[in-house]
């Protein structure tokens, strides 16, 4: 389904975990800084909403989205429970746009593999910036607040297993 056809930002809480006794890391990039800041604000929002502890989220701002790998690495080896990978990639005039995408997408899988606190993707990867804007905090809600409920989720899933 696109996300055109969804809200990024709809869900059912009596579907979610109490996540009162979780710890967030939330490693946000500065590149398109409007568009990550509103990210991170739909993320913390929807973990606050859910129980967590304003001081149990662990915040750290990396240059770029490619940043993002070595930022999540080092913060799963935080007393955490899951990590958010926050980041905005916006097609240039170059293949520049394919090499980060593909990168970030590979090096934060490799991070869910190789180690044993999961780290959810939330990295935009959009043709201009008005797509970036829709879906952070616009028309097509906030993937920060989809990404806060999946880090709920596999935090209950690591949890339980
Ligand atoms: N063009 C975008 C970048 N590029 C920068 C890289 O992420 C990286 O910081 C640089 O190559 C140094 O290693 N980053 C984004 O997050 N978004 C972009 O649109
Ligand atoms: C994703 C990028 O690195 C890109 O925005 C940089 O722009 P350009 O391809 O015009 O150098």
């Amino acid at each position: 389904m696109a996300t055109a056809n969804k809200n990024l930002s709809e869900y059912d809480k009596a579907t979610i975990p109490n996540a009162s006794k979780f710890r967030f890391g939330i490693v946000v990039s500065e590149w398109n800084e409007t568009v990550t800041e509103g990210l991170y604000r739909g993320a913390y929002e929807a973990l606050i909403d859910n129980g967590v502890a304003p001081n149990n989220i662990v915040k750290w701002d990396v240059p770029g989205s490619f940043e993002l790998i070595y930022g999540c690495k080092k913060m799963q080896e935080q007393m955490v429970s899951a990590v958010i990978a926050i980041g905005s990639v916006i097609q240039g005039e170059t293949k520049h746009f394919d090499f980060v995408c593909e990168g970030v997408t590979q090096g934060i899988k490799d991070l869910n593999v190789m180690h044993e606190v999961p780290v959810i993707f939330c990295v935009l990867t959009d043709n201009t910036m008005k797509q970036a804007l829709e879906r952070s905090g616009g028309k097509h809600g906030n993937k920060g607040t989809e990404a806060a409920i999946a880090a709920i989720k596999m935090a209950e899933l690591r949890r339980n297993s």
